[in-house]
């Protein structure tokens, strides 16, 4: 039996806690098999970003290409995309192989502009180009420094109704950046509103929470979920992901990847 594909394009986090290096952590958890396309390498731990590598737009491109026509992807996620160049490149790759809206890929975009460090991990002038790629996602990702960045607040309800003018189906505003008991994140297509809702845990250790959402719902779509039914089994996950975080390094540790308890394909180990 051939496994459910899922495929990344997002930059390498060297300290091994969010970008790519979550995203596959997550769809392993889901038994799901992962792929990728790198935009970017970072040098990075649980302080600081130091420097960031890009990788030349055409080969981000090309391993979109061979990674489409070789192992059909049924899901791809964007996390750091770097710059307006390698967005355009991707951008086209998407259109040439049914990714995203008007095509028959569902696409999971996490604008990712900053880590958690506050360090860039998208060029400034390239801001428009993102924005300009939201008409092609089944659902945008933003946390509340980004709905700030992109449309001007951090009043999720207001975010939403912004995001979705920019034409993607669905946006998801998280709320792991708000404070108080709960940790609530809203998805709405602009006609149903759906409050993803879970007690905040008390810890510093969420680096990667928000590639790991993400990589959930584009895992749980590989396998044919509803976008409704992918992101409510996601907020489920990364809260146990955000509970079994660690401590590793002097900043902030990452979230823990267990074994999804509602994965795409149940790993079976042989006895
Ligand atoms: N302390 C917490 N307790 C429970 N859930 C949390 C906590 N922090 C974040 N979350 C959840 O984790 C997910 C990611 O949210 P967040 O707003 O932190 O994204 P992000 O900033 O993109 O993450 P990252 O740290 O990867 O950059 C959301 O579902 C959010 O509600
Ligand atoms: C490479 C990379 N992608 C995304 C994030 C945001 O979590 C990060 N810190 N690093």
């Amino acid at each position: 039996m051939s496994p459910v594909v899922a495929l990344t394009v997002a930059g390498s986090d060297s300290g091994g806690g969010a970008g790519l290096q979550a995203d596959l952590h997550t769809f392993a958890a889901f038994g799901v098999h992962g792929t990728t396309a790198v935009t970017a390498v970072t040098v990075q731990n649980t302080v600081a970003v130091s420097a960031v590598h890009e990788i030349p737009p055409h080969l981000v491109g090309e391993q979109i290409r061979v990674v489409m026509e070789d192992l059909r992807p049924g899901a791809v996620k964007t996390g750091m995309l770097a710059s307006a160049p390698i967005i355009q490149a991707i951008s086209d790759a998407f259109r040439r192989h049914g990714i995203g809206r008007g095509g028959t890929i569902p696409l999971v975009l996490d604008p990712v502009c900053a880590s958690m460090h506050g360090n860039p991990l998208l060029r400034p002038d390239a801001l428009a180009e993102l924005k300009a790629m939201f008409a092609l996602a089944t659902v945008v990702t933003p946390n509340l420094d980004e709905t700030q960045l992109l449309v001007g607040t951090r009043d999720q309800r207001a975010a939403a109704r912004a995001l979705l003018e920019l034409g993607p189906q669905y946006a998801l505003v998280k709320g792991g950046h708000d404070s108080g008991p709960r940790s609530r994140d809203l998805l709405t297509d602009g006609s149903t509103e759906l409050w993803l809702d879970a007690a905040r845990i008390d810890t510093g250790n969420t680096h990667g929470s928000g590639d790991t959402l993400g990589a959930a719902i584009t895992a749980r779509l590989a396998g044919g979920d509803t976008l409704a039914e992918a992101a409510a089994v996601a907020k489920r996950y990364v809260t146990t992901a955000v509970a079994t975080s660690y401590s590793v390094g002097a900043g902030h540790g990452p979230v823990g990847h267990p074994p999804a308890a509602e994965p795409v394909v149940r790993v079976e180990v042989p006895s």
